[in-house]
C-alpha cells in the first residue's frame, strides 16, 4: 500500500497503563501479530458503538483475564506504520478484580516508571511512555 492509502486508513486504539504498587504492567507483543517483539500497553482496537474507556476493559477482560478502572487520559498519539495509521489514547487505570494472566503476549512485566523507556516500545507509544516516566505512581 502506497503512503496516500495508509493515511485513509485510520485505526483507533487504546491502551492501558495498569499501576499497582507504583510498578507499571509492560507487554511485548507476541510472535506472527503485527509490530512482533515491541513492547506496548496492553489494550486493542475500538469497536463500532464503544468509548475509549469501555473498548479498555473489553479488551483488558479478553487479553489479561482481568478486571480495570479506567482512570485519566495519559495522551493521544498517532503514527504512520506501513498498515495503516493507529492513533493511540492511553489511559492511567487500576486493578479492580483479579490479576493479569498471560494469554497473548510474549511477556508482561511491572516496571518501575523511570525504567520504562529502557525497553523497545512501538514507536506510537514514546510520548506515553515519556509522560509516564516522570509521573509519580
Ligand atoms: N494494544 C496496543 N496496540 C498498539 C500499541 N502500540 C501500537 O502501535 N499498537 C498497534 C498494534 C496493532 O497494530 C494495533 C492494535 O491492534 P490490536 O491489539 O487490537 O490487534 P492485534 O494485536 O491483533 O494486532 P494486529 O496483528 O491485528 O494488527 O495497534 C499499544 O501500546 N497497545
Amino acid at each position: 500500500m502506497t503512503d496516500e492509502a495508509n493515511e485513509l486508513r485510520l485505526i483507533r486504539v487504546v491502551g492501558a497503563a495498569i499501576v499497582k504498587d507504583g510498578k507499571v504492567l509492560c507487554a511485548q507483543r507476541g510472535v506472527g501479530k503485527s509490530l512482533a517483539g515491541y513492547w506496548e500497553f496492553p489494550g486493542g482496537k475500538i469497536e463500532a458503538g464503544e468509548t475509549p474507556p469501555q473498548a479498555l476493559r473489553r479488551e483488558i477482560e479478553e487479553e489479561l483475564l482481568c478486571e480495570i478502572d479506567v482512570g485519566k487520559e495519559i495522551c493521544t498519539s498517532d503514527h504512520l506504520y506501513d498498515f495503516g495509521r493507529v492513533e493511540l489514547t492511553t489511559f492511567l487505570c487500576h486493578l479492580i478484580e483479579g490479576m493479569p494472566v498471560l494469554t497473548e503476549h510474549e511477556r508482561i512485566e511491572w516496571m518501575n516508571p523511570a525504567d520504562m523507556p529502557q525497553l523497545n516500545w512501538a514507536p506510537v507509544d514514546h510520548d506515553a511512555v515519556e509522560r509516564i516516566a516522570k509521573m509519580a505512581l
